[in-house]
């Protein structure tokens, strides 16, 4: 703790922002929930950069996309370690998590087998099983559509899954989507920055369960048992498809067959695409749906794109009519900014110290680019708080969500995006073909429309809400029939 002091500012150097308290510093002014609202008001009173130190720890968040593109992108290779996370990765058991490695050599043979197979040019490999999930989708929410919101999660897990350890999600309550969730919503009560006071004095981590405030000890130890099983079940049950050769090609078998790859590495990066890849995806596609319900203009638009490249809803739209669905792009680029899943990203830290317009930032400095805060600034963009695809069309778009943060920064950027981007885009063109989406009715004949609201998490997503979702004609139901035969 006395080393982080040390490092502390010299007078003068640091950004302005709210007032420092002893040793706790900032702790109690970072709220919980929603952060990402707070430094968007901290940014009007403070301006472009704000700095704050919740328990000692050097932390700058950037409202500016060209002073995060400067320290981000172009100062990478210094700035794309993350926070140590003593409690998550020492007690807790998720030291194998990559996206929370240190950048280090190891964190780059994980990035390097993960992005292997997740890269632009590897996606079509992976169309057949977005297709399936797809078509599956449009099924439920065609059998029970009042339970969209599992249906969505089943698409987005069930595809990663897939991809990973060609394992078959029938149902939402599948064995290892409830693993995952139980021991994420685990991790996720202890990631937020500089939240314990075991981050900060890491000695007390050797504190025993009985010791007053150390029950955390027991509580780490059940979801390290969580973490474990979550990596290895999933990953022995395809090593085992594999080597008896009755697996279908995914990510655990083809990097496997890999002669020099470390098997423990193979299998810790399979875990981390569920985790990374199903929140985050499901969230696009219910906040497509949202937006649908709440924009019925921008929904007759895009069923009209659609209708003109499928002769009137005809066939399934697929991956090869998307350069004829300009507006579709639109709407997956708008979801991005207006329901950004990830408003904060992901912090990143810095290995060396950094001199940015006259502020000096020590070595571990915090960066938190708050990518919320600027899809909301109506500086950049009119009526930020409207869903309004056309700003994105056209050649004269200046702020595109897709490089400008929604998948993050520099080397640490998503290496996911792809899957995401082309998984998203089959669900919202084949769902506007055969559903039309609109607001519940009540039993006395009244529109139910509540404003649209999200979740506070490390993944946002729209809150629950009510919808209407039918079939647009019985060609439509015809449509999903003959694909499903
Ligand atoms: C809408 C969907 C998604 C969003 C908004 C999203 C966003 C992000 C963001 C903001 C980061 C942090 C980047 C940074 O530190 O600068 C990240 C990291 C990551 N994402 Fe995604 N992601 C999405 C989908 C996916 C999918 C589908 C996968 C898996 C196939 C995935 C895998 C990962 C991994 C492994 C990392 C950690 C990278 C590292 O630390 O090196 N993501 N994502």
């Amino acid at each position: 703790f006395l080393s982080r002091r040390a490092k502390r500012l010299p007078p003068g150097s640091t950004p302005p922002g709210p007032k420092r308290w002893p040793f706790i510093g900032n702790i109690n002014d970072i709220p919980r929930q929603r952060s990402w609202i707070t430094y968007t008001e901290w940014a009007k009173i403070y301006g472009d950069i704000v700095y704050v130190e919740p328990l000692g720890t050097p932390t700058v968040i950037l409202n500016n996309p060209d002073d995060i593109y400067e320290l981000l992108e172009r100062r990478s290779a210094y700035t794309a370690s993350r926070p140590p996370l003593v409690v998550a990765n020492e007690l807790m058991g998720w030291e194998w998590d990559f996206a929370h490695m240190p950048h280090n050599d190891n964190w780059r043979k994980h990035r390097k087998i993960f992005h292997q197979y997740f890269r632009q040019n590897n996606i079509p490999i992976h169309f057949p099983a977005i297709r399936d999930a797809t078509l599956t989708l449009l099924n439920q929410l065609q059998q029970t559509p009042d339970d969209y919101r599992n249906h969505i999660r089943q698409f987005s897990g069930g595809i990663l899954l897939k991809l990973t350890y060609n394992h078959d999600v029938k149902t939402v309550d599948d064995r290892l989507v409830t693993l995952a969730e139980k021991a994420l919503d685990a991790l996720l009560q202890v990631i937020h920055v500089g939240s314990t006071f075991v981050e900060v004095l890491p000695l007390l981590k050797h504190m025993p369960a009985w010791f007053p405030g150390a029950s955390f000890q027991e509580k780490a130890h059940v979801c390290a048992q969580w973490a474990k099983e979550l990596r290895d079940v999933p990953f022995q049950q395809a090593k085992h498809d594999w080597s008896s050769g009755s697996s279908q090609p995914c990510f655990v078998s083809d990097t496997l067959s890999e002669k020099k790859v470390d098997e423990e590495i193979v299998a810790n990066a399979a875990a981390l695409a569920y985790l990374a890849g199903s929140d985050t995806t499901a969230s696009i596609i219910l906040s497509f749906v949202l937006a649908m319900l709440h924009y019925p203009e921008v929904q007759a638009r895009a069923r009209k794109e659609v209708d003109l490249v499928t002769n009137n809803g005809s066939r399934l739209p697929d991956f090869a009519d998307r350069p004829s669905l300009p507006y579709i792009d639109a709407i997956l680029a708008e979801l991005l900014r207006w329901a950004i899943p990830t408003p904060l990203a992901f912090p990143h830290v810095s290995e060396r110290p950094e001199v940015y317009k006259g502020y000096y930032f020590p070595s571990g400095t915090n960066f938190i680019p708050n990518v919320y805060g600027i899809f909301h600034d109506e500086r950049r963009f009119s009526e930020p708080f409207k869903f309004k695809p056309e700003r994105f069309l056209g050649d004269s778009v200046e702020f595109n969500p897709l490089t400008m943060g929604a998948f993050g920064y520099g080397r640490r950027i998503c290496p996911g995006r792809h899957v995401t981007l082309n998984a998203g885009w089959l669900a919202i063109v084949q769902i506007l073909t055969v559903f039309t989406i609109s607001p519940k009715i009540d039993e006395h004949g009244r529109v139910v429309l509540n404003p649209p609201t999200f979740d506070s998490g490390l993944v946002v997503q729209p809150d629950p809400f009510e919808v209407t979702i039918t079939p647009r004609s019985d060609k439509a139901l015809a449509l999903i029939q003959k694909a499903s035969e």
